[in-house]
């Protein structure tokens, strides 16, 4: 799987963000225009550390932070102002046959074959700058990435979230993803089950497999078209046998 893809090359290290969406309501805490946008490095790893555990209810081993911040397998992207990192989003590339069983029905069996799909492992933003669409930024940039043409063959995105992280669920379904499905126990935090969700939003032409629905909405919208190649057909027919007889008959005239 990460042999396929190789993410941004980490030299490119610097995004200039221009993002005009000053709210009106609010004063932010920094300017978006101010928020710089780099690829994670090693010597992150503790920044990261200390707000993923202020984020996020799961222990991560620290074998996950030195994955995400020196991997070129994984897309980990920092949102930086003032020298300190206020968000950030990791994502990798998944083949779709590799997938968990309970993540295969995102794509149609026969797309999903030779497709891959994006995973988004983490999203977070500092409590002090939310609401001020850096997480949006963030996810813009993921989805501009994968949406390039050497990546076509990326057909959805999804990701897990807990079932009670009611903004983190708004924030997503704002982003147009859809809920996919419901996944009973899904998480094991502090030793107890959590319920979690699976959302998924699809680009490069990616769509869910089809229901029962839109198999009968195909069948009728084939129906219709046929009736009406039909009934064309059948009129030029008869135009033309019309024509015919006009032609024999004037002939049959003229001979007497
Ligand atoms: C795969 C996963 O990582 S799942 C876990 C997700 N991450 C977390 O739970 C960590 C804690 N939460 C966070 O860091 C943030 O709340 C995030 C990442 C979910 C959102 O980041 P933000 O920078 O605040 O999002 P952003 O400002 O771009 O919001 C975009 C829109 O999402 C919606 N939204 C975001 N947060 C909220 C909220 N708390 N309540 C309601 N709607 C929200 C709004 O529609 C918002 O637009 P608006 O502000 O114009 O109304």
């Amino acid at each position: 799987m990460a042999g396929n893809f190789t993410w941004h090359n980490k030299e490119k290290l610097e995004q200039s963000t221009t993002l005009n969406a000053t709210r009106q309501s609010e004063v932010p805490l920094c300017s978006i225009a101010d928020v710089q946008l780099r690829f994670l490095c090693p010597d992150d790893l503790n920044e990261v550390r200390n707000l993923c555990q202020d984020w996020f209810p799961i222990d991560y081993p620290l074998s996950w932070y030195e994955d995400i911040t020196s991997s070129s397998r994984f897309y980990a992207l920092a949102a930086v102002y003032n020298f300190a990192i206020i968000g950030l989003i990791v994502a990798e590339i998944k083949k779709f046959n590799k997938l968990n069983k309970e993540d295969r029905g995102i794509l149609p069996d026969s797309m999903g074959r030779k497709s891959e799909i994006g995973y988004i492992l983490s999203l977070g933003v500092h409590r002090k700058h939310r609401r001020n669409g850096i997480g949006s930024l963030l996810l813009d940039s993921l989805i501009n990435h994968l949406t390039t043409a050497e990546r076509t063959s990326v057909k959805a995105i999804f990701l897990h979230v807990l079932s009670t992280n009611q903004a983190a669920i708004l924030f997503y379904e704002k982003r147009r993803f859809h809920l996919h499905s419901f996944l009973p126990y899904y998480y094991n935090i502090r030793g107890k089950g959590k319920d979690g969700f699976t959302y998924v939003t699809y680009i490069n032409g990616g769509h869910p497999p089809w229901t029962l629905l839109d198999y009968i909405k195909h069948f009728a919208s084939k129906m219709i078209a046929a009736r009406f190649v039909f009934s064309w057909m059948t009129t030029k027919i008869r135009q033309l046998f019309r024509w015919l007889c006009h032609k024999t008959i004037s002939r049959f005239n003229f001979a007497h």
